[in-house]
């Protein structure tokens, strides 16, 4: 495969790394000062374009390569008010676009189990719930992507949530998810859901120990999309 890296920091160099490693070349590794590179590419040289880039840049990047019909992995957060419009540009130019907060695959099992846990939660009484992620200091964006995911997966299926809150102290609303972001070098990603009673509280954890698993997830998917269309996500690629 011929991968165009959008975003080449420290996702992007992992992602040409392991990505060379699995007999993959690279056409251009574009950062902010270097996107006038992308102007002498052939779209038609291009199988997947990866983009792991900044909020304020993941738009532009997505757009340019969606409408030259090239696939889009996009594994950026802090932008997603931003989706529906990509979606449906996707649809309009016959394109493939991927998102994914999080492509690693045990935070995809993460994901599951929360939902579970959420609803037998749900069937309880007497337990506040609460999202704790912990980043490196470079992180942009809070809370994260993953958080925002997990909470979304908890409203759904607690009755009494409505929203969640980026949270700096106790927590006012009942009917509000509060979410605690910390910046801790160099954290690759930790993601605590936590219910607490007076009797006891009931913890889940995921804990990333590298980026390894976010740029493997974000290659296999790369491969995947090969040959497919529309919008597409974890749902897709996973079959559980
Ligand atoms: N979905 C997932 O599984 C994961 C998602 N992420 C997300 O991916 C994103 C990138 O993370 P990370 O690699 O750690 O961040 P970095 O800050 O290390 O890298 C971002 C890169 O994007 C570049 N960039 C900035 N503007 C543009 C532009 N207009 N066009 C192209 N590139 C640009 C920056 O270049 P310059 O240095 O020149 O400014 C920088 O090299 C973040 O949003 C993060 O939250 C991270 C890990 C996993
Ligand atoms: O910025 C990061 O580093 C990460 N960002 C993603 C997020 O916002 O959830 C995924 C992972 O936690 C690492």
């Amino acid at each position: 495969m011929n991968i165009l890296l959008l975003g080449y920091g420290k996702m992007g160099q992992l992602i040409a790394e392991l990505s060379e490693s699995r007999g993959h070349s690279i056409s251009a590794k574009i950062n902010i000062d270097n996107r006038d590179e992308l102007n002498s590419l052939d779209p038609a040289t291009i199988d997947v374009a990866i983009e792991f880039s900044q909020p304020e840049a993941a738009v532009e990047n997505i757009k340019w390569a969606i409408e030259r019909g090239i696939p889009v992995v996009s594994g950026t957060t802090g932008w997603l008010d931003q989706k529906p419009a990509i979606e449906q540009l996707t649809i309009d130019k016959d394109s493939a676009f991927f998102y994914a907060s999080n492509y690693s695959i045990g935070v995809n099992i993460f994901f599951k189990v929360n939902e579970f846990l959420a609803k037998l939660m749900n069937e309880t009484t007497g337990y506040t719930s609460s999202i704790e992620e912990i980043h490196h200091t470079a992180k942009k964006d809070a809370p994260s992507g993953t958080a925002i995911t997990l909470a979304e997966g908890i409203i759904k299926n607690i009755n009494e949530l409505t929203n969640w809150n980026l949270s700096e102290g106790a927590n006012e609303n009942e009917q509000s998810l509060p979410i605690t972001s910390k910046r801790i070098d160099p954290a690759p990603g930790t993601h605590i859901i936590r219910y607490s009673s007076e009797i006891d509280d009931i913890e889940i954890t995921h804990t990333a120990h590298s980026r390894q698993g976010f740029a493997l997830g974000a290659i296999l998917v790369a491969e995947w999309i090969q040959g497919k269309k529309g919008v597409l996500s974890m749902d897709d690629f996973l079959s559980f």
